[in-house]
């Protein structure tokens, strides 16, 4: 196969994506913006020292150079935090534009205004960019060591979805594709909000009754917006919606539901956010989606209090005690 992708972001998610992708076959750049890091990385590889479960495939190569991609192909897969990802990729326009093909396996709103990820593609790059996301259930050291995991690639475009999906396919990794670019965007983003909210209520102490309430009525609330938004409701109940909902609520290799039991069991946001000392995505799509459902005027309970948690000082109890508190009424 003589197929190159360079990925970009060189967290636990990108390596492990860099990683697939070379075991498929495929030539892979995998490009860091921290040129430290990137420089330990590839003495790593050359001495083929790798931490359990992370093994670099030979024709898989390491930059901290963003001028590098351009010389290497024309195939990107962003996956910077989404607090990152505009400034990416504004950077890797000033190497890349003419016959890029962009995906990013990123979970977020655009931070400046809570836009979507492809909006921001659009705006930087044109709104004929061959553009997908690769979203659904998936750790990355799960993927990295192997174990069977299945996702969704979502584009507008039939082609470039093919085309990525055949990638990153394989025995031990199923790739779906979807037409419905905004109803996985939306999945993606604000699953991570509900399982903050998870991890609180578990760090409270409630039980399994409680998290199955909240993973039903907060995927109620993920079609609420994701509809108003332009996705269809039958994504949210696929592997980019439930599928990644069910995991991030349930499962303690979520970052942000270790952080909301972190809440739940008392600590304070800043002790809980270096306890866990990775991205947790679900912090700043609290904000952006409490603020895109008030703009819109969709009822989003569990993440107007868990924003209150995170930004207003509310007792993580309070918040609990607030939701049971609403008034009775008909399930939708
Ligand atoms: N981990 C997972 O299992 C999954 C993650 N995702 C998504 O992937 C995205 C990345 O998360 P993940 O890899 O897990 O995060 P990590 O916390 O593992 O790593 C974050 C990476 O981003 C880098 N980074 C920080 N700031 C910038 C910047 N300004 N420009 C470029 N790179 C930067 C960090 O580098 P440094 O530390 O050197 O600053 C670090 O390498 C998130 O949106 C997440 O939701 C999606 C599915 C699975
Ligand atoms: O999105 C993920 C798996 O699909 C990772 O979730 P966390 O960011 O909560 O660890």
């Amino acid at each position: 196969m003589n197929k190159k992708i360079a990925v970009l972001g060189a967290g636990s998610w990108g390596t492990a994506l860099a990683i697939l992708a070379a075991r498929n076959g495929c030539q892979t750049l995998l490009w860091g913006h921290n040129p430290k890091h990137m420089a330990l990385l590839t003495q790593d590889h050359e001495n083929k020292r790798y931490l359990p479960g992370w093994i670099f495939p030979e024709n898989l190569t390491i930059t901290s150079d963003l001028a590098d991609v351009s010389a290497f192909c024309n195939l990107v897969l962003v996956s910077v935090p989404s607090h990152a990802f505009k400034d990416t990729l504004i950077k890797l326009k000033t190497h890349l534009s003419n016959g890029l093909q962009i995906a990013w396996a990123t979970k977020g709103f655009n931070p400046d205004n809570g836009s979507l990820l492809h909006e921001v593609v659009a705006d930087i790059f044109s709104p004929q960019t061959p553009a997908a996301l690769l979203s659904g259930p998936s750790f990355a050291a799960e993927v990295a060591a192997e174990l069977p995991t299945a996702i969704t690639i979502a584009s507008s475009q039939p082609d470039f979805a093919n085309h990525l999906a055949d990638i990153l396919h394989s025995e031990r990794f199923r790739t779906y594709t979807n037409s419905d670019l905004i109803g996985v965007e939306v999945g993606g983003a604000v699953k991570n909000v509900m399982a903050i909210a998870a991890g609180i209520a578990d760090g409270l102490g409630f039980g399994a009754n409680t998290r199955a309430a909240l993973i039903t009525r907060g995927l109620n609330e993920i079609i609420r917006l994701g509809v108003k938004l332009g996705g269809r409701q039958e994504t949210f109940m696929g592997l980019a919606g439930l599928g990644d909902l069910i995991l991030t609520c349930t499962d303690n290799q979520s970052r942000n539901r270790r952080f909301g039991l972190a809440l739940g069991q008392g600590k304070d946001t800043a002790a809980a956010i270096q306890e866990i000392d990775q991205e947790i995505e679900g912090i700043s799509a609290a904000k952006e989606t409490f603020l895109l459902a008030k703009k819109y005027g969709v009822d989003m309970p569990i993440t107007e209090q868990t924003y209150k948690v995170l930004y207003e000082g509310l007792t993580p109890l309070a918040a609990v005690q607030n939701l049971l508190a609403r008034e009775q009424k008909a399930e939708s």
